[in-house]
């Protein structure tokens, strides 16, 4: 695809954020009951107008959110192939922003629903979507432009390994001489020979056995005519259902349920292949853009620099003289120039209603109108639950929209979109390379705010010396300065190891095991589909679970920008049965974003930095070293050991070891590190509920699958498994595993289907009765096991808000149905 496609579906793109953004900028504003009025209002034939407040306001907040992940997703799309280098930095950022507000959105709907999961199939239908279309997609971004780093990581840990003896350096492979050679041969041949033997006298001896009988059944097979009969009829009936078989076949293929023929696939992957060389050909061309971008912006800024400097620095000297002159004149006093933090002499010429107000604002840089909306973005939300419980548990729902930072980004992203890009030709620029007039702008607002910085300071001395000579010097403003440098003064961590360099410190936990590698799994890799109705609001599909960890987990680590504009979520406990996907959704959060793991799971730190000053160290370490490698997730596996009561006394890992100190190390992950903490518990019961919950912000529950996920991992694993080669009915398997999890699924094929039988497969078709005699060996969830979950999730902070919600609705029902028995009953006296 070229470049002018790419463009339009960007214009295209950014135009439609532009009215979405308008659109949820007015309802930000409004309150409540004005936006179920419009929303209302603009659904009159729908029953969704008819539905209550708290309806009316999930559909409105589900509609925005459904309609900016399609919005990001199709930008996803535009940055990733995209090569001009200064539309990309304005996609990225706009990107991020879109992302960042669905994040926001998502704990608007959290708050809602009073659930982790929202649906509204309504929605999806008006706006013509599959829920596969709102699927949020992680932008590839997040491996492509760290893949550098994560390589050059994982190097350094294939070395560490190396040197402490766990891996092979250069692993040899044993070469054979002729004569072993020959005699590995010899024995396989002769083995070879011995199952045929042993074959043909199996043969015999059945043929043997049969001739026996046949002499006992001459009567029955002499007739030759009805021998030919026989064999018609055999004959007959098997071209009849190779014919059915190979009909429902074609059509099984047609309507998608059975991968195509191998040629066909073969075509197909030509084609898959040679679109892959396009997309690659373009990461080539955005890199080589990328670095031209940088070398000539920094030729451009030592241009800038020699030819312009010393005029910059004079004019903006002689501003400034002019204008102390001026103050001087009219109060017969020496000015004092505004502080850096107040923006300098900037601030002078830029106050409302001066005349050089004008000139500048309009030469400001956009970079810098991003700064100042920075500075005046609404406080951070909060993305802990338990923060604001207690009101929250009273009210229910909280129907009122969170202040949004997004929504300040998206504005000024578009802003500078329709300022330099909107209107621009660009017929000069083929190629798409990067345009030098406007980094030679960009450039120079920069350097004259750094000129400016060095005036300015020049200048205070200046007045100092003037103010010494008049005799009215104050030191007032030292003062100031002193007591405002205190007070921004944050009290730092004592650093228990100052003089140790980074790679010391990550050998030391690679070393002991905290630090380790972890499979390469991608989220997509997590199967199954979305749902689209909410099952007793604690039962997500595979789908849901993905997106969920994709909001709360990957997007926060993948980008600085979204992690400082939404929501924090410091820690997070995954629960489920065992064989649910826990592990393999952990992998998945590091493997999408390229993260270090750190892995403090209460048995593999047995022994590891002992006694009270170890554990210190330890959570130094931890802290220090995660904040310094980020992205960064530090597992903890059966979180639920550190706060149990009773610790069997077979249990000889000391997991209380942490209990103390697991909640300090969570709030001690500051809230500009992308740091996460995941715990993974089978048992969250067993623990202290009060504590985990200081833990844990946010708590997910992975159930057993459903049908349709179930019928999904099936087929797709099968499939799998055989090559292609089985074509056995996944329907009955779905039916029959019903109860089973995925991961028991997964562990009965790979049982079933070793490499013999995968071999075997031609000949001898894969059966039903195999599969069921495997799976009928594991343990399926009981039903007790299910129970103690959905108790234990009531007992959450968002479980017992969804069981006040529930109470109340209750309640109102009751009420209304009270109210209209009085009504009958009065009418009925009357
Ligand atoms: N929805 C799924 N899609 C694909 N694979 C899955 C899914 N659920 C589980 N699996 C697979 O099942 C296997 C077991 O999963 P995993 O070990 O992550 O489960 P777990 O919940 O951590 O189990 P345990 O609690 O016993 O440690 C893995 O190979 C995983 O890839």
């Amino acid at each position: 695809m070229s470049n002018n496609y790419y463009n339009e579906l960007w214009h295209l793109t950014q135009h439609e954020i532009e009215l979405l953004s308008i659109s949820d900028y007015e309802r930000q504003n409004q309150d409540v009951e004005a936006t179920v009025s419009a929303f209302a209002a603009m659904n009159i034939d729908s029953d969704l107008a008819a539905g209550d407040a708290k309806d009316i306001m999930q559909a409105s907040t589900y509609e925005f959110y459904v309609r900016y992940i399609c919005l990001a997703n199709k930008l996803e799309d535009v940055y990733d192939k995209i090569v001009q280098p200064q539309k990309r930095q304005l996609i990225r950022s706009l990107l991020d922003a879109c992302l960042g507000r669905v994040i926001e959105l998502k704990h608007d709907l959290v708050n809602i629903d009073v659930m982790e999961f929202s649906y509204n199939d309504r929605v999806i239908e008006s706006l013509k979507l599959t829920p596969h279309d709102t699927e949020l997609r992680i932008p590839r971004y997040f491996l492509r432009e760290r893949r550098k780093d994560i390589e050059q990581r994982k190097q350094t840990m294939h070395e560490i390994q190396i040197k402490l003896g766990w891996l092979e350096e250069n692993p040899t492979i044993e070469k054979l001489t002729d004569l072993e050679a020959i005699q590995l041969i010899q024995r396989h041949e002769r083995a070879r020979q011995g199952r045929l033997r042993a074959h043909f006298m199996k043969e015999i001896r059945i043929l043997k056995e049969k001739s026996k009988n046949e002499e006992k059944d001459k009567n029955r097979t002499e007739s030759s005519l009805i021998a030919a009969m026989k064999i018609q009829k055999m004959w007959r009936g098997h071209t009849a259902r190779r014919t059915t078989r190979r009909r429902k076949l074609d059509e099984m293929i047609l309507i998608g349920m059975v991968p195509p023929a191998t040629s066909e696939l073969k075509e197909r992957q030509e084609k898959m292949d040679q679109l892959e060389k396009v997309y690659e050909h373009r990461y080539v061309k955005q890199e080589a853009y990328q670095e031209k971008l940088l070398a000539r912006t920094e030729l451009i800024r030592e241009e800038i620099k020699n030819r312009h400097g010393p005029i910059m620095t004079e004019d903006i000297a002689d501003d400034i003289r002019g204008w102390i002159k001026d103050c001087y004149d009219k109060t017969g006093k020496l000015p004092d120039i505004p502080s850096e933090d107040q923006g300098g002499s900037l601030h002078i010429f830029s106050r409302p209603g001066t005349e050089s107000e004008v000139s500048r604002s309009s030469a400001r840089s956009s970079k810098e109108s991003r700064k100042t909306k920075e500075k005046t973005k609404s406080p951070a939300r909060s993305g802990d639950l338990n923060v604001n419980e207690n009101q929250a548990e009273t009210e229910g729902a909280n129907l009122q929209p969170a202040p949004s930072n997004c929504i300040l980004d998206i504005k000024t992203e578009i802003e500078r979109f329709n300022e330099i890009w909107r209107d621009k030709d660009e017929s000069g620029n083929v190629a798409q390379g990067p345009y030098e007039d406007m980094i030679y702008a960009e450039k120079y607002e920069e350097i004259e705010l750094e000129f400016r910085r060095l005036v300015d300071e020049a200048m205070r001395q200046e007045l100092d010396l003037l103010q010494t000579a008049v005799g009215k010097k104050s030191k007032k403003s030292n003062k100031k300065a002193r007591r405002s440098g205190k007070k921004g003064k944050k009290k730092k961590e004592k650093d228990l190891t100052p003089d140790r360099t980074t790679e010391s410190l990550y050998e030391e936990l690679v070393t002991n095991g905290i630090i380790r590698q972890y499979p390469e799994i991608h989220l997509s890799e997590y199967l199954g589909d979305k749902a689209t109705t909410a099952r007793n609001g604690m039962n997500p599909s595979p789908g849901d679970i993905r997106q969920i960890l994709v909001e709360y987990c990957v997007l926060p680590l993948g980008s600085e920008q979204i992690h400082n504009s939404c929501p924090l979520i410091r820690s997070i406990l995954l629960t489920g049965p065992k064989g649910s996907g826990k592990k393999a959704l952990l992998h998945a959060i590091c493997t999408e974003v390229g993260a270090v793991l750190f892995d403090i799971t209460p048995a593999n730190i047995v022994g590891k930095y002992p006694g009270k000053s170890g554990l210190i160290m330890l959570i130094h370490l931890l802290l220090k070293v995660s904040r310094l490698l980020q992205p960064s997730v530090i597992y903890m596996g059966d979180a639920e050991r550190p706060f149990m009561k009773k610790v069997p006394k077979t249990d000889r890992t000391d997991p209380k070891r942490l209990k103390k100190d697991l909640p300090k190390l969570i709030k001690n992950i500051a809230a500009e590190d992308r740091v996460l903490f995941v715990g993974i518990s089978n048992l969250p019961w067993e623990a202290d509920q009060k504590l985990l919950q200081q833990t844990f912000n946010r708590f997910i529950y992975i159930p057993r699958p459903d049908y349709g996920a179930l019928s999904h991992a099936w087929t797709t694993m099968i499939n799998e498994y055989s090559g292609g080669l089985s074509n056995l009915d996944c329907s009955v398997m779905a039916k029959i595993s019903d109860g089973y999890t995925i991961g028991s699924v997964n562990a009965c094929l790979k049982e079933v289907l070793s490499c013999k039988r995968r071999l075997q497969l031609r000949s001898r078709p894969l059966t039903h009765a195999e599969l069921i005699n495997t799976l009928s060996t594991r343990d399926p969830v009981y039903r007790e096991e299910e129970e103690a979950f959905e108790s234990w999730w009531s007992k959450t902070p968002l479980g017992r808000r969804y069981q006040r919600l529930l109470e109340l609705e209750e309640e109102a029902r009751l009420e209304e149905q009270f109210q209209a028995a009085k009504q009958n009953n009065d009418k009925k006296n009357n």
